[in-house]
C-alpha cells in the first residue's frame, strides 16, 4: 500500500486492533456516492420521485436524515435532478454535523469554514431558509465557489463573508445561537492509496500546523457563540492532535464555561457500529473524561474518516 509508513504506524495506535483491516482496505477505492436533496430547490419528495421515474437507483442511509446512498454514481449525475440542482453530492460523514448543529428557522447560525458550502447549504435547507447563516470563507476561490453553491441551492438566508475566522469572535462577539467549526486538517479520512494527490502533504509538520490552525478556529467560533448556544467541531482526519486535543485545549482555556456533550448519534445500527468514542489518550497525554463523548467516524465505503463534537456553552466567556 502506497500510503506513508508513518501513517499507518499512526492509524494502528488510533485504531483498535479488531478494525484495522477493514479501514485499510477502505483506503484501496474511492467510496460510494451519497447525496442528499435540495429542497429550496425543488420537494425532496418530488426529487426522489423524479430520479424513480428515471431509472436512477438509490436507498436512504440509515441513521443520517435525508441522506442518500445512489446505485450508480453516473446514473445520479447524468440524472435531471442533479442537472437543476435538486440534489448535492455530499458524503454521508459530511452530513453529519449540521444534525449535529440541529439549527432551527430564525436562529442567527455561524459557519465558519463554509467553502464549498455542502453544510452550509444542508444548514440553510434545515432552517427552510429563515434566519441568516453567516458563513465565512478565508480562501478567495473558495469564497466564490460557495457563493455560487447557495444561489444554486436557493440558500438566500446565507451571508457570505470572505475573511479569516480566527477574527470574527472580535466583531461578532456572543452574537450567535449556533457555529459550525469544520475547520480545515489533514484530510487523512480521504486518503486513497493509489492516488499520491491525496497524501502529497500530510506530514507530522502538516498536523502540528493544522492543530495551531484549528486552536484559534475554536477559540474564534466559542467566543462568538452565545452563552446558552451549541457548537459542533469537525473534521475528516484521524490525527487527535487534530481532534481529541483541540477539545482538550478548549476545556483546559474555558473551564466549566463549556462543556462536551453527548454527540447525539444513533446508539445502534449501521452508524453507531461505524462509530467509536473520542480517545482517552495520546502520545502519553490524557485526555478529561468528557473528550470520550466525542465520535469518530471509521470509514466503511459509505462513510468516510471522520470526528464530530458538540460543545454547549454554559456561561459568558467574555472577561469582565
Ligand atoms: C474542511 S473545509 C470546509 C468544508 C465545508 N464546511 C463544506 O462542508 O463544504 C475547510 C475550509 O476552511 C477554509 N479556511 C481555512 N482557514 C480558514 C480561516 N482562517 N478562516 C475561514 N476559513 C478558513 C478552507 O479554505 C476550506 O475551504
Amino acid at each position: 500500500m502506497a500510503l506513508p509508513d508513518l501513517f499507518l504506524d499512526r492509524l494502528r495506535a488510533i485504531l483498535p486492533p479488531e478494525r484495522l483491516d477493514a479501514v485499510l482496505a477502505t483506503f484501496e477505492t474511492p467510496g460510494a456516492t451519497a447525496f442528499r436533496a435540495c429542497p429550496l430547490v425543488a420537494p425532496e419528495a418530488e426529487t426522489m420521485a423524479e430520479l424513480k421515474a428515471e431509472g436512477v437507483g438509490f436507498e436512504p442511509i440509515e441513521g443520517i436524515p435525508g441522506a442518500y446512498r445512489a446505485e450508480d454514481r453516473a446514473a445520479l449525475l447524468a440524472s435531471g435532478a442533479y442537472a437543476r440542482g435538486a440534489l448535492y453530492v455530499q458524503n454521508a460523514s459530511s452530513q453529519l454535523p449540521p444534525h449535529l448543529l440541529a439549527p432551527e428557522a430564525g436562529e442567527r447560525v455561524l459557519d465558519l469554514c463554509a467553502a464549498p458550502g455542502s453544510k452550509t447549504g444542508q444548514l440553510a435547507a434545515m432552517m427552510e431558509d429563515r434566519g441568516e447563516i453567516v458563513a465565512m470563507e478565508k480562501v478567495r476561490g473558495r469564497f466564490y465557489k460557495l457563493k455560487a453553491n447557495m444561489e444554486a441551492q436557493g440558500a438566500t438566508c446565507v451571508t457570505a463573508w470572505q475573511g479569516d475566522g480566527s477574527r470574527v469572535w472580535q466583531s461578532e462577539t456572543e452574537a450567535f445561537d449556533r457555529v459550525l467549526v469544520d475547520v480545515p486538517c489533514s484530510t487523512e479520512g480521504r486518503f486513497l492509496a493509489d492516488d499520491p494527490e491525496t497524501t502529497r502533504y500530510w506530514s507530522k509538520r502538516k498536523i502540528n500546523e493544522m492543530r495551531r490552525v484549528q486552536w484559534r478556529l475554536l477559540f474564534s467560533a466559542i467566543m462568538a457563540l452565545k452563552p446558552g448556544g451549541t457548537l459542533v467541531y469537525s473534521t475528516c482526519t484521524f490525527a487527535p492532535e487534530e481532534n481529541e486535543a483541540v477539545l482538550a485545549k478548549a476545556l483546559k482555556t474555558f473551564g466549566d464555561k463549556i462543556e462536551i456533550v453527548d454527540a447525539g448519534l444513533p446508539t445502534s445500527g449501521p452508524l453507531a457500529e461505524a462509530t467509536m468514542p473520542g480517545m482517552a489518550a495520546w502520545s502519553g497525554k490524557t485526555f478529561p473524561e468528557s473528550v470520550r463523548l466525542a465520535r469518530r467516524v471509521l470509514p466503511d465505503g459509505l462513510l468516510e474518516g471522520f470526528f464530530v463534537a458538540r460543545i454547549a456553552k454554559h456561561a459568558s466567556t467574555v472577561r469582565a
